[in-house]
């Protein structure tokens, strides 16, 4: 197969997922992703210990350029879905998606994961909130280690890590250097860029009802910021450490440039959101008649071989 990855010995055909948080809070939402052909994975919704119902709605808004999110983590239980990515998908991964309101609960999450018979990859979401008064923990690089350090004393199934993006190279580097000491499966960059606020003139009013509009920005407009992420860890992660790529992907190009960065995987949230699953199926096609344009055989012939000047 021209679009194969492979993630802790366990082999994807295809390259497509949903991004978490997208089309993945139910079963049946899942087993629709994993039935399409141009599916290679279906991420779940990040769980929590709870069942959550999330914030009060509007809580997503979708507008040309993109869309902004503050859905406030609504999931069915983790329990609900470590049953889900526990049961046979005909041969497909599942990843399950563990979030937590705080590092105890994220802990006794792990924990179950690592004492049942799921033999799957798990992703840890590191935006999650940290104490009050302290920035997510995916930016605040003491508390990352001390969490990474702890999980990984039990934890010895195939973990990944989500992750914002980041905007500095210091960020980059201090990120890279704690992410290398750890035998993980790999990382998902980029969750939605944080804190956005989109403003409807015609109402003089935002668009979301949380957080006074405030909200996670996904779409075409965070496009730079994904591919600059992805290339970013690519140069400075181990290679054992593979990269699911997301953000901005709405066409095949996008899919390219985000290989192209050094992505093993690519994930479509806000697209994926406002197309339904037909997108994959028309992603898949832009992607082969550009490699065939370009006369690649293979995905490994051009993964991270981005050029610079
Ligand atoms: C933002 C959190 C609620 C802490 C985590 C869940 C999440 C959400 C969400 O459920 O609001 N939205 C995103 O764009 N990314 C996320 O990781």
């Amino acid at each position: 197969n021209r679009l194969h990855a492979t993630i802790a010995d366990i082999n994807f055909e295809g390259i497509l997922a949903n991004a978490s948080g997208v089309h993945c809070q139910t079963k049946e939402e899942l087993a629709e992703l994993l039935a399409s052909p141009y599916v290679a994975t279906a991420v779940t919704k990040s769980s929590t210990k709870e069942v959550r119902t999330g914030n009060p709605k509007p809580s997503y808004y979708e507008f040309e350029q993109g869309s902004i999110n503050s859905m406030g983590l609504p999931n069915n239980g983790f329990d609900y879905y470590l049953d889900y990515v526990s049961q046979d998908h005909s041969q497909k991964p599942v990843i399950l998606s563990v979030a937590s309101l705080s590092m105890t609960e994220g802990i006794e999450l792990l924990k179950r994961v690592q004492d049942s018979d799921f033999q799957g990859i798990t992703e840890f979401n590191l935006s999650c909130p940290n104490v009050v008064g302290k920035p997510q923990v995916a930016y605040d690089f003491e508390t990352t280690h001390q969490i990474l350090t702890e999980v990984f004393k039990f934890f010895k199934k195939p973990l990944g890590v989500k992750l914002p993006p980041y905007f500095d190279f210091a960020h980059f580097d201090q990120m890279a250097d704690i992410l290398n000491q750890f035998p993980l499966s790999h990382i998902n960059s980029v969750n939605s860029i944080g804190n956005g606020l989109y403003v409807d003139v015609e109402t003089e009013a935002s668009v979301i009802k949380p957080k006074k509009g405030f909200g996670g920005l996904g779409g075409a407009m965070i496009l730079p910021t994904a591919l600059a992420n992805v290339r970013a860890f690519r140069e400075r992660l181990n290679p054992d450490i593979k990269i699911i790529g997301t953000g901005g992907v709405t066409s095949g190009e996008e899919v390219f440039a985000h290989i192209l960065c050094g992505a093993d995987l690519v994930s479509v949230g806000t697209e994926l959101q406002r197309q339904g699953i037909g997108l994959f199926e028309k992603l898949q096609h832009e992607l082969l008649m550009i490699m065939n344009e370009k006369g690649y055989q293979s995905i490994d012939e051009f993964k991270g071989q981005l050029k610079t000047m």
